[in-house]
């Protein structure tokens, strides 16, 4: 639910999507891509394009076949001219926080085979550093019967608190598409994200971290004035 930056949003994807003939695209999840898939089904209509989508999760699956947009695997296109997804959180680096929705590590992999990642986001998913928007940590998608000692070696390594994420409606863990389990980590303070990324993805168990380091290459925040604010990596 994001009506005062629909619009921005609206025109964010106008903006980061140019798809042309023979694109791959990388579909993300949640609730903000829903407004690039509908522009881009938009554009292929309008300008009859011959593209092929990969879906990050079920539910992208699920919006790429209602667009009628040509779904396609990672078996059949292993390269992707472009992903576009949304984010919990972008800090002032464009390291983000993702995995709200669970989706993290088919996006990570979906991301990582676009010659482009774009991000969408609305202004609330803005800030200097992780942790001051989206509150509920950052998530890390584990094998099942080892999410205990995991959530334990983390919490010893780097403090915070790991809860397993439960479903809404379903009694017990929220279930990933992967068939894994979704830990939150509520850290404390700000870490050098990239070696905490590969210190937790080392820990036997862990399959992905909704830590997404020097992956997007813009991202595009739809601001509640209705305009749309551009961020690219800082130049070192
Ligand atoms: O697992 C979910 C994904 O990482 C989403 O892209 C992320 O949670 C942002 O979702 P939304 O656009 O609904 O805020």
């Amino acid at each position: 639910s994001i009506p005062i930056s629909a619009c921005s949003l609206n025109t964010g994807t106008r903006l980061c999507l140019n798809p042309q003939n023979n694109y791959v695209v990388g579909v993300g999840s949640g609730s903000t891509i829903v407004y690039a898939v509908d522009r881009l089904a938009e554009r292929v209509q309008q300008e009859n394009l011959k593209i092929v989508c990969v879906p990050t999760s079920f539910q992208a699956r699920q919006l790429i076949l209602k667009h009628g947009l040509p779904l396609s695997d990672l078996d059949r296109h292993p390269e992707l001219d472009v992903a576009i997804d949304g984010a919990d959180e972008v800090d002032s680096s464009l390291t983000l926080i993702k995995g709200g929705g669970g989706c993290l590590t088919q996006e990570k992999i979906v991301a990582d085979c676009a010659r482009h990642f774009i991000v969408i986001a609305d202004y609330r998913k803005d800030s200097k550093c992780l942790g001051q928007q989206w509150k509920k940590g950052i998530p890390v998608e584990v094998i099942p019967m080892a999410y205990v000692p995991i959530g334990r070696d983390i919490t010893r390594r780097f403090g915070g608190e790991v809860v397993l994420r439960m479903g809404v409606s379903k009694a017990g863990p929220v279930v990933t598409d992967n068939s894994n389990f979704i830990l939150d980590w509520k850290f404390e303070k700000v870490h050098n994200w990239k070696e905490v990324n590969m210190a937790i993805k080392m820990i036997p168990g862990v399959v992905e971290t909704g830590l997404f380091i020097d992956m997007a290459e813009r991202v595009y925040f739809g601001m509640q004035d209705g305009t749309v604010r551009i961020r690219d990596p800082p130049i070192h």
